[in-house]
């Protein structure tokens, strides 16, 4: 890489410029040449003159450029540069001819004028006093743009963060940073409580000034939701805060006082449960509220009666299905019929599946509409594999609507005035369902429809806020039907019962011969590293016959060190999609992107619009919405445009501008929480040192169930052992059980 370097110059041309991000190229004459630019520059006009700094760059086609990192700009202050400025367009209602006759007309006062004298404006021939007033405005905007960039830099935001920022809050802009930059943290995702208290001591805002402290409280509630929480206790609350915020012991009454304003104006909810005083955010206190309620009007409310001869339409089932259900499956069978809520539960292989085949047959027959859906697209793949029936993700189900940029309030056009249309809903994966969607679900299911909740309690809980499927089995409120047999089909798998083994803390059995489970033992990290790529690139699909890109996952307990995410992806992209002169690369943080890399999307996007293309091209199908979760390949990098187009593995297409990468990751290497909910046939396991917190028995019993065909465990045994004895999870402090049991 060159040295950095600052040039200052006046623009020439715009060659390209994208509207909706700001990546512009253009040429500013410099020193009497002409240098082509590209970058982030959103607003700049030909006539400005422009500082730069940012580093020499070769494009293969077009050469020597120089690549922007940050630049400001300030208004033409020549009459030349000023007419040029006008001519180019820059502003709507004037072209070359009236930019020569205002100029001429105005001379050096021309921006003052249309600025603020419009009237004056308009003596111009051809320009009316509306047109007059028009561009005014046009100019004005243009300025606020021009300042609100200005001020955004000072305070050291990039300029893809201030773009961000700008589209936010327009006009506003900088009004907002200058009063109350913290609200930054809450509007503008990337930006952070920390950035925004930095933007905030700059302009001088006081360590105790109470809004500082009640935005600090209220982030590390809201961040306390991202690890899981529905609420903090106070104690715990109180002590991130001081933490946070710096404020000595002896000041901790800032922190109460903010908690009792923000308790006042019911933005915070605070409870004292069994002597925990426990602090909520209002919403999420609200929906594990609403949750609870509406589950039990579901049950309690339901009143219908079975719809046939159970024992006669079970043994017809049983024919056409060709399985003689066990008792426990018939009777969740019987129990599903006559109740309005049914949550059944039960490790992999004891047959759930079966089970609701079994059920879906008979509703069918019984002429009731059946809703199938899963948390995630691949969950609702298998669904539908499963049982031969149409099933979506929930998200889809519930017709999640338009949201405008960075809202992430989840809005879905399911909802209590428009409840979905059927008699039964059936909902797999629970594990995975967070307060949230299931909120959303409740509020979109009427009293009399039938709902079964199916999911193993035992895998790790979901990514979002709540516990919901084990507040609700653990509160004994609501019909749980729990299948406990190991069928003699799945007990003939390695895997099945090493999965139940874990569940129950006892030692996994490897190796054994025809098996699909196996354990490799490594010291060292390097060697674990090593035996993953020779396991991946050569042993396993020659062994397996399976696609080392598709149909391999390896599954890592961590994010950081040599056998966590981002070193295992790097290592393992240079093993699987080395760089060529054909793959195009897009280098963005500390991630080089190239075409034919595995990637996995990290955030819910409702707004981003994929497509479904034939062979031909030819859009199949179109939407928006990418999720949490969804893999795919990246087909193509437009280094021009500054797009790269992923193709996902349920065949949708999405482009992805530069800056927003970082809703991307490399997915050769996934961590296990985000690999809840898929399956995948061949996953191989890392498993050698870590914080003794995070390796658990249920991380450990939730990577071994992703497996279909074969696991392979790499590292150290007496860590495997480790995680079987840590059964104490991490705790999620949610609330759902309580409100259950509070209600009957
Ligand atoms: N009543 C039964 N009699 C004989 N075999 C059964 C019965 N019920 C299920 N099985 C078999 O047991 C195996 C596991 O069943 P199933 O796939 O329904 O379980 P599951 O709980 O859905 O498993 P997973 O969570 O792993 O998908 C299957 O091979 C299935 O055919």
């Amino acid at each position: 890489m060159e040295e950095q370097l600052v040039v200052e110059g006046i623009v020439e041309d715009i060659i390209y410029q994208n509207e909706e991000n700001g990546y512009t190229v253009c040429t500013i004459e410099y020193e009497g040449e002409e240098v082509s630019c590209v970058g982030m520059m959103l607003g700049v006009h030909p006539g400005e003159e422009v500082r730069i700094v940012g580093e020499w760059t070769t494009h293969p086609i077009y050469g020597r450029q120089l690549k922007v990192d940050t630049f400001d700009k300030s208004i033409p202050k020549t009459v030349q540069g000023i007419e040029r400025y006008l001519a180019s367009g820059a502003i709507k209602g004037i072209g070359p001819k009236t930019a020569r006759k205002i100029v001429k007309h105005f001379g050096l006062d021309t921006f003052r004028i249309i600025e603020s004298e419009p009237t004056v404006l308009s003596q111009i021939q051809g320009i009316s006093e509306k047109k007059a007033k028009e561009i005014s405005e046009v100019f004005r905007a243009q300025h606020e743009l021009r300042t609100a960039m200005m001020v955004l830099q000072e305070f050291g935001i990039t300029p893809t963060y201030a773009i961000k920022i700008y589209k936010r809050y327009k006009d506003q802009t900088v009004e907002v940073i200058k009063t109350n930059p913290y609200r930054l943290a809450e509007d503008i995702f990337g930006i952070g409580f920390k950035k925004a208290d930095e933007i905030a001591m700059q302009i001088g805002i006081a360590r105790n000034d109470p809004q500082r402290i009640k935005t600090g409280v209220l982030y590390l509630l809201n961040n306390a939701s991202l690890e899981g929480h529905t609420y903090l206790p106070r104690d715990l609350l109180i002590g991130r805060a001081r933490e946070l915020l710096t404020v000595p012991e002896e000041a901790i009454m800032l922190i109460e006082n903010a908690l009792d304003e923000l308790s006042i104006q019911r933005t915070i909810i605070v409870k004292n449960y069994d002597n925990r005083i426990c602090v909520f955010l209002k919403y999420l206190f609200d929906r594990e509220l609403q949750i609870a309620r509406k589950l039990i009007d579901l049950a309690a409310l339901y009143e219908k009666d079975m719809p046939f001869d159970f024992e006669r339409e079970l043994k017809q089932t049983e024919k056409e299905l060709e399985i003689k259900l066990v008792e426990e499956q018939r009777e969740a069978v019987r129990h599903v019929l006559l109740n309005g809520v049914t949550i059944l539960t039960g490790g992999p292989g004891t047959g759930k599946t079966t089970t609701i085949k079994a059920i879906l047959h008979m509703l069918e027959k019984a002429g009731e509409d059946v809703l199938l859906a899963a948390p995630t697209g691949r969950a609702a793949k298998r669904m539908s594999e499963a049982t031969n029936m149409q099933a979506q993700t929930i998200h889809r189900l519930l017709e999640i609507g338009y949201l405008k940029e960075d809202d992430q309030r989840q809005m879905f056009n399911r909802n209590a005035e428009n409840p979905l249309e059927a008699d039964v809903i059936v909902i797999d994966e629970m594990s995975m369902v967070d307060v949230n969607l299931m909120y959303a679900l409740m509020q979109a299911v009427q009293e009399g429809q039938r709902v079964i909740l199916i999911g193993d309690a035992d895998q790790l809980p979901s990514v979002g806020a709540g516990n919901v499927l084990k507040d609700m089995i653990r509160s004994e409120r609501l019909p749980v039907v729990r299948l406990t047999q190991i069928f003699r089909q799945a007990q003939e798998s390695a895997i099945v019962m090493n999965a139940h083994r874990i569940n129950q803390g006892d030692e996994p059995v490897y190796n054994e011969k025809n098996t699909d489970f196996f354990f490799m033992a490594r010291s060292v990290q390097q060697q674990v590293q090593d035996t993953i790529i020779e396991l991946i690139t050569t042993r396993i699909p020659k062994f397996q016959k399976v696609d080392p890109l598709k149909e391999i996952q390896v599954l890592v307990p961590m994010r950081k060190g040599l056998l966590g995410v981002n070193e295992l992806n790097k290592v393992l992209q240079k093993a699987l999609n080395p760089p060529a002169l054909t793959k195009v690369e897009k280098e963005y943080r500390d991630t080089i992107f190239r075409i034919g890399d595995k990637v996995m999307q990290i955030k819910n996007n409702y707004n981003t619009p994929w497509k479904i293309l034939a062979p031909t091209g030819y859009p199949l199908d179109e939407g928006i919405g990418v999720f949490n979760g969804d893999c795919g390949m990246v087909k193509a990098i437009d280094l021009q445009r500054e797009v790269l187009t992923v193709l996902f593995d349920d065949h949708k297409t999405a482009e992805y501008e530069f800056n927003q990468l970082d809703e991307l990751e490399l997915a050769y290497a996934v961590t296990i929480h985000k690999s809840q909910g898929s399956e995948y046939p061949v996953v191989i396991l890392p498993i050698h040192s870590g914080p003794p917190m995070l390796l658990s028995r249920n991380l450990l019993y939730t990577g071994v169930t992703r497996a279909k065909k074969m696991v392979v465990v790499v590292g150290l045994k007496d860590t495997v052992s480790r995680m079987i004895a840590n059964n104490s999870e991490l705790e999620r402090y949610t609330n759902l059980m309580t409100h259950l049991r509070q209600l009957i």
